[in-house]
């Protein structure tokens, strides 16, 4: 058994998730909206460390009224969480998933913090075994947010459940920035994550699209 997984993205018509140096301020303030009403409804958001070291995200519910937070997850083999990350205040409970290979020292000075330290794997985090888990511990629903290379390990590993997307009108380009789902990719069509378009609409001047991954 594992969470139910919704991978949300805005991204750029040509499918970036950032400019090449990093710019990705991409949704539209009616699709943050929708963004923060899905965070308001899942357990917990989950991404990766390269996000965190871009963003420096706060991962809560800030921009509608809501009575919680759900958990931060950030996925970091090598825990390089920076201890002054602002999803290491207290405004959430967090959670970072790391492996075998991360320094004790600083597994212990977040463990002091407050925060739940997760080890699983040896080089890169088990994210099938991590799913496991977190749904062991009670979480139920996930927002997959990103980056790319997490957003690969999560589709490569058949744990994404739904995509939702917000296309703005905008072309990035760019071989080296951030696309949607990056990692080694699929060899083949027939090894292609398969979805089915359950909705799309207008939002803003962009448009949402949301699909339930096929099986
Ligand atoms: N527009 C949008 O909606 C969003 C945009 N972004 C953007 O995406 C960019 C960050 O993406 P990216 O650089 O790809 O980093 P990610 O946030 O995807 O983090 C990837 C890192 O996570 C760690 N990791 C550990 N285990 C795994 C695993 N099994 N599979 C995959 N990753 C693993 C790795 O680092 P290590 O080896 O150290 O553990 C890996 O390099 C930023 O520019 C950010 O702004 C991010 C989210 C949403
Ligand atoms: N949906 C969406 N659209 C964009 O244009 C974005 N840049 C992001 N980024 C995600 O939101 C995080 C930052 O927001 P908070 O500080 O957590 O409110 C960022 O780290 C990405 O996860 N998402």
């Amino acid at each position: 058994m594992k969470p139910y997984v919704i991978s949300n993205v805005g991204m750029s018509l040509d499918g970036k998730l950032a400019t090449v140096t990093g710019d990705s301020r991409i949704s539209c303030e009616e699709d943050l909206i929708r963004v923060h009403k899905i965070r308001a409804k899942v357990d917990a958001i989950m991404v990766g460390i390269g996000t965190v070291l871009k963003d420096d995200p706060r991962l809560t519910v800030h921009k509608i009224k809501a009575d919680k937070n759900p958990i931060r997850i950030v996925v970091d083999s090598k825990l390089r969480i920076p201890l002054n990350a602002r999803v290491l205040n207290n405004e959430a409970k967090t959670i970072i998933a790391t492996t075998e290979k991360a320094d004790k020292e600083k597994m212990k000075l977040l463990k002091e913090r407050g925060v739940e330290v997760i080890v699983c794997g040896r080089d890169k985090v088990d994210l099938k075994e991590l799913m496991k888990i977190l749904y062991n511990k009670g979480i139920r629903s996930i927002l997959l947010e990103g980056g790319g290379t997490l957003n690969w390990g999560m589709f490569k590993e058949g744990l994404v459940d739904e995509v939702s997307v917000y296309i703005a009108p905008m072309i990035f380009g760019g071989k080296d920035a951030v696309s949607y789902v990056d990692g080694e990719g699929f060899k083949t069509v027939e090894e292609a994550v398969k979805l089915k378009l359950k909705k799309f609409y207008r939002l803003g001047e962009g448009i949402v699209l949301e699909y339930v991954v096929l099986r």
